[in-house]
């Protein structure tokens, strides 16, 4: 699959020279640590490395200098423990990198991880490669803890398990193609750059305590995080480029922003400017303030002037970046080759057609530690969407069976599901008419790409939103572009994975109650069922426990009426009805008013408790724009609770009823997901540490999602003249894409209406291009909830397979497809089973479920 720089003519970029205002120094031991920390890695790690070539070129990379250079005061032995820990890390950060060793799979790294974790804390026996880890680890642990308080070596414990949930996080992205948002790749960042322990063994170096400190830190440590995290991207970008790695800022610029790539790398630098600046100004604040006193305070920050220093210097001058065989010569700047297996600065370029076209630091003035990567946007919206050279041709079509005034309006509204599938057969890009107006589909991954990419000129908009806002106002699912990047910084920190393990214990006590209330052989509703389910379980997750016992039961009762009634005037032919007084209008606003009063009740509770206690309402109470220092309306955060509750509630209760139709139609595939789930949890209720573990679980609820995607199909407008498939569409058009067509498009997926898993397996789905499944959507518009949906549907279903099995009623057959706002099973009757954990004895058939 091609991305942005690669598909461009512009290989080289021109690196300027980076401000570097803060001391760089060696330790005056600095060789002596090197070499006695090579032969360390020997020792402990010679073994994980598949040959000793492989280890000679690892201690190539003179990673054993990182310690020196950063801790240049630290007393000896503390210096060499320090070199040692950072050559630990940078072993595993190699495998992580390596598509051979731990980068092979997400999930097996993360069982590796686990057991690292586990003996690290003493509490598992060693296991396989996580032994050896594990091993070395403990090592180093027996060295440095004892110049540790208890605080800080809580703190050293969570540092390493940030570090390696980044790490596996990392993995993820690159065998999923999935280029994330800046602000999201910057959190991955943090975890995987392992700033956590970074800033500890800093204070170790200084034999200083911070813990108590560290809210006075906050802006000395975030200023110099990001400064450290966007030098490491744009020294690194040839070796993460040709690793075809996903999680750095220079990608995210290019892929997700739309940036070229010396615009990117302008862009980035103008950022650590503005970085180290701001980092040197908290720092004297803390200097000038009533800790700047303190020796123990004032050490500490002469450690983090030369960590940054020092990381900069590092990586100048490891062959690591540049290449195997590249000896640094002390330059900083010149053009660098993207291809080059060994880089080097020079003074021109190999082709006069590279030019920088922003001006470095013009944006560092305005704080952009929040906005993520805008450059002016003035500049970005003059930027065209690339259209490179290499791309293949893509054919438009119009579609046949247009009638006068209606067009394709009855097709749509008759058989809806149908009419979308057999559209990509006719073109990448395929006009209809929806009356007289023309509004276009876009069917080939490509184009869909370029779509969901370029949200600035495919912006939400429309007469659907329109009826949209009526629900959820002006909240992230609806908002325009301008408004919609400032509430996604705010909500962001909701769903930071941090935030998942909480989350997921909430779910699983709802989940309990839910199927606690079954009864054998008694047939319930299954969709009725699950949506309950889910809605609880947002609501729980979003009220948590102390304002939620009361507000939960009333939002129970008012949703689905709310639901019913938007979807109701959403596709009305005419809007005047619904200011008509009739029972069902009047019932209809009377509920919305109540829901109004108990939500916004709640908010106010919320505030006067003032504490993030980790529920996604109180997160939205406490969230500031680091931009703007400005907090939520109560009339905003109104909006984003009915979007968190509507967003997150029909999706995954529609997931969830297809998965147990689908199961029930298909025994071999239940017998599998059974088995996989006896295995994995032998009986006992699923946690958040399981959910990577049950691989087939996922891949059948990912083969749902293809089947059956709950957003089935999406819509933007037009806010500028532009060109799709050598098409011009002018301003205003309605741009649409439909998870559900691409899913059935059987030049993407064989045999689309068979219900295979394996599909999933990794072999068989890398060779699917990007952009060809996306029932979450893509680009910055994408789901905000998609870890938190996963994680959710892994867990709903793996524990209602530990203890139950859900048969169709006699004489169910398959389900039709209901096509509304989100894609229902329609009532779904289904009879409750205790399991006896026996296997199920059916003959395997996977056949057309539709
Ligand atoms: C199976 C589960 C889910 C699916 C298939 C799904 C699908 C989607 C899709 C396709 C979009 C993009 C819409 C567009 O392109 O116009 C979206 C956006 C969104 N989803 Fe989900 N979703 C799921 C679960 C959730 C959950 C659990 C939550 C919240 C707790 C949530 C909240 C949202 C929000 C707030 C947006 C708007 C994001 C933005 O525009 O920045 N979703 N979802």
């Amino acid at each position: 699959m091609e991305h942005g720089v690669q598909t461009g003519q512009v290989r080289e970029f021109y690196l300027p020279e980076l401000p570097r205002l803060l001391p760089v120094a060696y330790h005056p031991d600095a060789a002596r640590i090197e070499f006695t920390s090579n032969g360390w890695i020997r020792r402990w790690l010679g073994d994980t490395f598949a040959a000793e070539a492989d280890l000679a070129f690892f201690l190539r990379q003179r990673n054993g200098i990182y310690g020196p250079l950063t801790v240049p005061a630290a007393e000896r032995q503390r210096a060499q423990d320090i070199a040692d820990w950072y050559q630990y890390v940078t072993v595993i950060d190699s495998f992580v990198s390596d598509r051979s060793a731990l980068g092979a799979s997400d999930t097996a790294a993360r069982e590796v991880f686990a057991a690292l974790m586990a003996e690290f804390r003493g509490a598992a026996p060693p296991a396989a490669d996580g032994g050896r880890y594990g091993a070395a680890g403990r090592d180093l642990w027996r060295r440095i803890s004892p110049g540790l308080s208890r605080a800080q070596v809580r703190r050293f414990g969570d540092s390493l398990e940030a570090f390696l949930r980044g790490c596996a996080t990392e993995i993820k992205a690159k065998l999923t193609g999935e280029v994330p948002d800046y602000e999201a790749c910057l959190a991955v960042r943090l975890d995987s750059f392992g700033c956590d322990f970074i800033e500890l063994m800093t204070e170790y170096g200084a034999a200083v305590d911070m813990t108590e400190f560290i809210g006075e830190l906050a802006d000395v440590h975030l200023h110099c995080r990001r400064q450290m995290i966007i030098v490491n991207d744009l020294l690194s970008w040839r070796k993460e480029h040709a690793q075809d790695d996903k999680m750095t800022v220079v990608r995210v610029l290019i892929e997700r922003e739309g940036y070229d790539l010396q615009p990117a790398v302008d862009r980035l630098c103008g950022l650590v400017e503005h970085h180290e600046r701001a980092y040197i100004a908290a720092r004297d604040e803390v200097l000038a303030g009533p800790l700047g006193g303190r020796e123990d305070i004032r050490a500490y920050l002469r450690g983090l002037d030369h960590l940054i220093g020092g990381s900069q210097e590092f990586e100048y001058l490891t062959p690591r970046y540049y290449g195997d065989g590249s000896v640094w010569d002390g330059s900083t700047h010149g053009w660098l080759d993207l291809d080059a297996p060994v880089a080097r600065f020079r003074e021109t370029p190999r082709s006069p057609a590279t030019e920088s076209t922003v001006d470095i630091g013009n944006d560092a003035a305005r704080c952009p530690v929040p906005h993520g990567p805008p450059a002016s946007r003035e500049k970005r919206a003059n930027q065209e969407p690339r259209k490179p050279a290499d791309r293949p041709q893509r054919t438009f079509a119009v579609a046949p069976g247009a009638v006068p005034v209606l067009g394709h309006a009855l097709q749509l509204w008759r058989r809806p599901l149908g009419f979308l599938k057999q559209l990509p057969a006719l073109g990448d890009l395929v006009e209809i008419r929806l009356g007289s107006r023309p509004a276009y589909l876009a069917c080939h991954p490509d184009v869909v790409m370029q779509v969901l990419l370029d949200s600035r000129t495919f912006d939400k908009g429309g007469p659907l939103f329109e009826k949209a806002r009526l629900l959820v106002g002006n909240g992230l699912v609806s908002s325009e572009w301008e408004d919609h990047r400032h509430q996604r910084r705010m909500l962001q920190p909701a769903f930071h994975h941090a935030r998942m393990r909480g989350y997921v214990s909430l779910m699983a006590e709802e989940i309990d109650a839910v199927t606690d209330a079954w009864h054998e052989g008694e047939a319930f509703d299954v969709s009725d069922a699950m949506h309950a389910l889910t809605l609880r379980i947002t609501a729980r997750t979003m009220f948590g426990t102390t304002v939620g016992d009361r507000a939960i039961p009333e939002v129970a009762y008012c949703m689905p009426i709310i639901m019913r009634g938007v979807y109701q005037r959403m596709v009305a032919p005419v809007g005047w009805h619904e200011k008509v007084p009739t029972p069902g209008n009047r019932r209809f606003d009377a509920v919305r008013a109540r829901m109004h009063d108990v939500i916004r009740e709640t908010i106010e509770d919320t505030r006067r408790s003032a504490v993030d206690r980790g529920d996604l309402l109180s997160i939205l109470v406490n969230a500031r724009d680091d931009e703007t220092g400005g907090k939520l309306t109560d009339e905003e955060i109104y909006d984003q609770v009915m979007t968190l509750l509507i967003g997150g509630t029909e999706t995954t209760g529609n997931t969830m009823a297809w998965v147990f139709h689908i199961l029930g139609q298909h025994p071999e595939v239940e017998r599998r997901l059974h088995a996989e789930i006896d295995d994995v949890l032998g009986g006992r209720a699923p946690g958040f540490d399981d959910l990577p573990r049950l691989t087939f679980t996922w891949q059948v609820l990912q083969e749902t999602l293809r089947m059956y995607p709950p957003a089935w199909l999406l819509t933007r407008t037009t806010t500028k003249e532009t060109e799709l498939a050598g098409r011009r569409i002018a301003p205003g058009s309605i741009v649409m894409y439909s998870p559900y067509a691409q899913g059935h498009n059987p030049a993407l997926f064989p045999d689309p209406e068979v219900f295979d898993p394996d599909r999933w397996l990794p072999e068989r789905a890398k060779g699917l291009p990007r952009g060809a499944m996306v029932p979450f959507s893509m680009g910055n518009r994408k789901c905000i909830g998609d870890t938190f949906g996963q994680a959710e549907t892994t867990l709903t279903l793996a524990t209602i397979a530990t203890g139950w099995r859900l048969r169709p009623q006699a004489g169910a057959g398959p389900q039709t497809a209901v096509p509304k706002a989100s894609l229902g099973t329609g009532r779904l009757l289904m009879l409750p089973r205790r399991r006896d954990r026996s296997p199920v004895s059916a003959p395997p058939v996977l056949t057309d479920v539709r």
